[in-house]
């Protein structure tokens, strides 16, 4: 499965947690294979507890590998930790910093961990503090930063080595919007610049906005895998999505039923695979029905019901 343009490619990764005697081992992983060119922006979706930190801990090398491999640019990840630490980096789940520490104090600390002479050191932490806007929280202790300013320090301690690959386990979680629009636009900026980013995020919006890959791993099994525009076009079928101000008449349901509605509620209901010509046809037979229409939406289904679909289908194969 190896291609010149993959920089990562992961081969039948598996990783079992051990667990106290008597209990069943956890497998967090199971027979995991794909791929990431260089340069993608890599979503990587799953339910609570589906795997991802332990993908990302195994990737990084924060956990060891037990079965399966794991290529970075070419390289067998575990006999590269050196190059590795020098072209990737994470921003983890959980904020790494020092709090005692000025926000500051805290990027002078993480530079110093590279080999970078004075000059580059300082154009690093002023790229990173200008990307995560940190500008005016400098000399603040890094414990009495917000939730949003914690978050954002931790980003830019991950691009004080201005990274190849930048790992970001749901870095916005629980912040405000102003943050989480900073983060956003750092990830944005990164990937401009050629960085491969992986990311894992529970926002869906944030997903279909950042990303040009996804994958879902639900129960430590990788269950779909592709671009986007593949993702959403594949499943993603042309749908009218309609609430109405009031609720439908029984006769209006039996039309709708003939036109393969779906009825999500009693005032709302949902056609998917509609072409044009149908969709004038039902917006007429609601004109004539006198309803109102509070609102209609005609699109491309989103990632969200794209994703939900997908972990429905799966749990019914199961
Ligand atoms: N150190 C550990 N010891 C034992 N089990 C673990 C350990 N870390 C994770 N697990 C288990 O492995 C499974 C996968 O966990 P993981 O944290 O990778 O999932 P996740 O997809 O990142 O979840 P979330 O979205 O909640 O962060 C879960 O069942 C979890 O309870």
């Amino acid at each position: 499965m190896s291609n010149q343009s993959n920089f990562i490619v992961v081969d039948d990764l598996s990783h079992t947690y051990s667990t106290q005697r008597k209990l069943t081992p956890k497998h967090a992983l199971q027979n995991i294979s794909f791929a990431i060119p260089k340069g993608a922006s890599f979503g990587l979706l799953g339910p609570n507890g589906a795997g991802k930190s332990t993908l990302i801990s195994l990737l990084t090398g924060m956990n060891k590998r037990q079965t399966g491999s794991i290529l970075i640019d070419n390289e067998p990840a575990d006999q590269a930790g050196k190059k590795l630490k020098s072209i990737s980096a994470i921003a983890p789940q959980d904020l790494a910093f020092y709090p005692r520490l000025t926000v500051h104090e805290n990027l002078l600390f993480f530079a110093g961990t590279y080999a970078l002479k004075a000059d580059l050191r300082k154009e690093r932490i002023d790229f990173a503090i200008e990307v995560c806007d940190l500008d005016a929280h400098l000399t603040s202790r890094a414990e009495t930063l917000s939730g949003g300013l914690k978050r954002r320090l931790n980003l830019a301690i991950a691009l004080l080595n201005a990274p190849e690959i930048l790992y970001l386990d749901e870095p916005t979680v629980g912040i405000d919007a102003r943050s989480r629009q900073t983060i956003l636009n750092a990830i944005q900026r990164m990937h401009a610049n050629g960085c491969t980013i992986v990311y894992t995020s529970h926002y869906m919006e944030e997903v279909e906005a950042l990303c040009d890959h996804v994958a879902i791993i639900d129960n430590g099994k990788l269950i779909a895998n592709n671009t986007m525009s593949a993702f959403l076009e594949k499943a993603g079928r042309q749908s009218l999505k309609v609430t109405m101000a009031q609720a439908l008449p029984s006769y209006a349901i039996d039309e709708l039923a003939a036109r393969r509605a779906k009825l999500l509620s009693p005032k709302e209901f949902i056609i998917e695979g509609l072409q044009s010509a149908p969709m004038t046809d039902v917006i007429k037979l609601l004109a004539e029905m006198g309803g109102d229409v509070e609102q209609a939406h005609y699109g491309k289904s989103k990632l969200e019901d794209v994703y939900l679909d997908i972990l429905k289908q799966n749990e019914a194969q199961q």
